[in-house]
């Protein structure tokens, strides 16, 4: 049994001539402790896949399954990083992050609490921010704290959405060291949504691109047979990055050249003269 299946699963918003049909026909299956990077286009669904795995969405038809059940609500089980960081504003950085772990551990004592929220924010390297709240962060800054909200709740499998965009090259090189280290030392399983290639390579054990909307679906998936740890300076020079890079790349390129001829059909428009205008 997958850990994780998504069996012909549709996503439709709207009804009738309203009705746009996001996601289609997507079958997906991630075995527990696998690290599972999906690369899409802007806009293509990303974040509807997401919500259906997190289930604060349900199928329009086909069976989302976790550890073989259906997916009917949120679960901490499941621990989502979002793109937008959606922090309290009210509350501090560390009251932020004390929420979810008193959530997550609620028979926990006080100082447990305490110490596992100082760890995460120290992770983050945001101990001199503890005590701020996050209209005083940069975006950059929230979005470390979202990273260590998640983690610190100690969810059975991570679930990514785009979480490192907003972030300069060092601040997310070191976010992702620490999610593949709390991923391999806890042995999670992780589901990466990114549009970041290299990021996709440099964590992944495969990455399955979902083709560009609407009716978007997953194409076929590359394994990426590249040693852990991975070392990301000497991966430029290692001959399987590369070419699983270029493979990636080059498809992601064709579908994206296909997805480009279909929009720019060009459509004869009726010679029309506006009527004169009566004020
Ligand atoms: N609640 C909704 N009602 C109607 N349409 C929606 C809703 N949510 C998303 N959509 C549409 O579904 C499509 C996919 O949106 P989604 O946010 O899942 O894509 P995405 O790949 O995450 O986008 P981005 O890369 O911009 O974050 C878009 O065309 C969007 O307008």
């Amino acid at each position: 049994m997958a850990y994780l299946e998504l069996k012909n699963v549709y996503k439709t918003y709207g009804q009738g001539a309203d009705a746009t049909e996001v996601l289609t026909d997507i079958n997906l299956s991630i075995e527990e402790g696998e690290f599972v990077a999906i690369v899409g286009f802007t806009g293509s669904g990303k974040t509807t896949l997401v919500n259906l795995i997190n289930g604060l969405l349900q199928p329009t038809s086909g069976e989302v399954l976790f550890k073989g059940e259906p997916v009917k609500d949120t679960s901490h089980d499941r621990g989502v990083i979002f793109q937008n960081y959606s922090l309290l504003p009210w509350l501090t950085v560390g009251q932020n992050v004390h929420m979810a772990v008193r959530e997550a551990f609620p028979k926990a004592s006080k100082s447990e609490l305490q110490k596992r929220v100082r760890d995460f924010v120290d992770m983050v390297s945001l101990s001199p921010a503890i005590n701020k709240r996050p209209k005083e962060l940069s975006g950059g800054m929230r979005q470390r704290v979202a990273v260590a909200r998640a983690l610190a709740m100690n969810p059975e499998m991570i679930i990514m959405d785009e979480p490192l965009g907003a972030l300069d090259a060092l601040t997310r090189g070191n976010l992702q060291d620490e999610i593949l280290n709390i991923w391999s030392k806890d042995k999670r399983t992780a589901l990466l949504i990114t549009n970041d290639v290299d990021e996709g390579i440099y964590m992944a054990d495969r990455i399955i691109p979902l083709r560009p909307g609407p009716n978007a679906t997953l194409g076929p998936e590359f394994k990426i047979d590249i040693e852990r740890p991975r070392d990301k300076t000497a991966l430029n020079d290692n001959p399987v990055y590369k070419k699983t890079r270029n493979a990636i790349i080059e498809y992601l390129m064709d579908i994206g050249n296909e997805r480009k001829a279909v929009v720019q059909q060009e459509y004869v428009l009726p010679d029309l003269s506006p009527k004169s205008f009566v004020a």
